[in-house]
């Protein structure tokens, strides 16, 4: 059977004294949603930006669909298939939502210029579908600074997916995101992802989003991964609830 689409071995980072990454051993599996919960300054971030070209490990392997990436520069891990959101939404804020996903199409095509969308109405149109699948037509014209944050995850995230990834990494997709809307926004990527049949890590802070949506979660720990599992296994565990979330097993019903 197929194996891992993404298979990290002993990864090791260290910013002067902070261990970063401190042997990292993770596969993840085709189709999956593997969640990476843990404290603040754990590594979540680091994985990412070492998985996709941002940093470069100072030890360990990662392999994506069997091939070695490391080394790789982001743009040339993005063509390989990797795409990836930020906790911050990186969208051009004086340009339309439909604007920014003709961009990211355009910068696939890798004919990118500001001026691009505009010339091409091919990707245009792309575009548009692409925004249609995340609920995001009606806001097509408005500009990207325009945007709650609800609708600016979700715009970043389809600037990712008009990038066609087989695996997405998204960094905290649902933070800042109001309460109220954010089940809502976290229904529609995992919506379009597994349309599209697309695996994704997360890092998430809120546990209700892991327990619904994570096939597997990873926690993340002083640069180790101390657990992982499936989400009623994990979350249930004392020394993850204690040490990472934070709370005592008694209060946890
Ligand atoms: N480029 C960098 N230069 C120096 N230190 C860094 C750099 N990137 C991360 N660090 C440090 O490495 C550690 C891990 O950071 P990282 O951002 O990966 O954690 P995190 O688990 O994503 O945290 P958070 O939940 O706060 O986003 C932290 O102590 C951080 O300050």
């Amino acid at each position: 059977m197929s194996g891992p689409l993404l298979s990290a071995r002993g990864l090791r980072l260290a910013f002067g004294g902070v261990k970063a990454a401190d042997g990292i051993d993770l596969d993840v599996m085709p189709g999956e949603f593997l969640a990476i919960i843990g404290p603040n300054g754990a590594g979540k971030t680091t994985f990412i930006n070492m998985t996709t070209g941002y940093l470069k490990p100072q030890g360990g392997s990662i392999a994506y669909d069997g091939e070695p990436i490391l080394g790789l520069a982001p743009r040339a891990i993005v063509r390989r298939g990797i795409g990836r959101s930020f906790q911050l939404p990186q969208l051009f804020a004086e340009h339309t939502v439909l604007e920014n996903a003709a961009l990211a199409i355009a910068a696939r095509s890798g004919l990118w210029s500001p001026l691009t969308p505009l010339l091409r109405p091919a990707w245009r149109a792309e575009a548009m579908a692409v925004l249609e699948r995340f609920g995001l037509a009606p806001l097509a014209e408005a500009r990207a600074d325009a945007l709650n944050e609800g609708a600016r995850k979700l715009a970043d995230i389809a600037m990712a997916v008009a990038l066609q990834p087989r695996l997405i990494l998204m960094d905290e997709p649902t933070s800042g995101v109001a309460a109220a809307e954010k089940m809502s926004v976290v229904e529609t990527l995992v919506r379009v992802l597994r349309e599209a049949k697309v695996t994704a890590v997360f890092v998430e802070h809120d546990m209700e989003v892991v327990e619904r949506f994570a096939d597997r979660v990873a926690v993340w720990n002083q640069g180790r991964i101390a657990a992982l599992g499936p989400p009623q296994q994990v979350l249930n565990d004392p020394a993850v609830l204690r040490d990472v979330i934070g709370i005592e097993p008694a209060h946890h019903a």
